[in-house]
């Protein structure tokens, strides 16, 4: 049990019924939760309000990646709704990430963290140089993060790989999210830069995102219960 967890499960469901079963069968003490834009898309933000009405946090995950005004109004939209987390691509730009920022400032203390993603954690080096990108994943996520800081946001979203050496350039308080988590022994699936939840926190990982390994699970309270017992040793 944790009071502030950690996990963030992914909840990518296509059905919102096993969705809803796999909810009940876990506590909000044990994790957060991130929607994602397959259920969003199937079933809005309803579907959201009734997560945080059973108490847990929602990670609002819609990657955000327009011009200015447009992303500004999402993130407020996502604010009105109560999310915990909310976010957006940093390769939208400076301008993008502070004008959605400047967009919170209304809701004060009930705003939700901002956070920008950097180098999808599917991605490889060989995936950047077919963008046109000779910056290796780390280089690249390193320069984004900066920009991102730059414009204000609390954190970005990025693979445990290059966690130390975000903390190490952009400090504590800079909020370090990641997917790629991979239990030991869990498969890999389509991540590419993975981490286990132990090594992720001892590089200074704030939240993990974990799906498959935890929604696929046949008892989802006891895994969750297995990892934050795993990042308290
Ligand atoms: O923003 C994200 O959450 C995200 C960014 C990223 O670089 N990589 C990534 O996998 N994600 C999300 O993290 C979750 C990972 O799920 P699993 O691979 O099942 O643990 C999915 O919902 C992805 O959409």
């Amino acid at each position: 049990m944790s009071l502030d967890p950690k996990v963030v499960v992914a909840l990518d469901f296509a059905n919102q019924a096993d969705a809803l079963a796999f909810v009940e069968k876990i506590q909000p003490s044990q994790c957060r939760l991130k929607v994602g834009k397959e259920m969003f898309t199937h079933f809005g933000p309803e579907f959201v309000k009734t997560l945080t009405a059973r108490g847990f946090d929602v990670f609002l995950d819609l990657k955000f990646h327009d011009i200015p005004n447009t992303v500004a109004k999402a993130v407020a939209a996502a604010a009105e709704l109560g999310v915990w987390m909310v976010n957006v691509h940093a390769s939208g730009g400076t301008q993008m990430m502070r004008r959605a920022k400047q967009e919170l400032e209304r809701f004060g203390d009930k705003a939700p963290l901002l956070i920008a993603v950097t180098v999808l954690t599917s991605m490889g080096a060989e995936d950047l140089q077919e963008l046109g990108i000779e910056k290796t994943p780390e280089q690249q996520v390193l320069a984004l993060a900066k920009l991102v800081q730059k414009s204000g946001l609390d954190g970005v979203v990025c693979s445990a790989q290059e966690a130390q050496l975000l903390k190490q350039t952009l400090g504590a308080d800079f909020k370090l999210v990641t997917p790629g988590i991979r239990p030991e022994g869990a498969s890999s699936d389509d991540q590419k830069r993975i981490m286990t939840p132990p090594e992720a926190v001892s590089v200074g990982v704030d939240y993990l995102v974990i799906g498959r390994p935890i929604t696929k699970a046949d008892d989802p309270a006891a895994v969750l219960e297995q990892i934050n017992r795993s990042l308290q040793s």
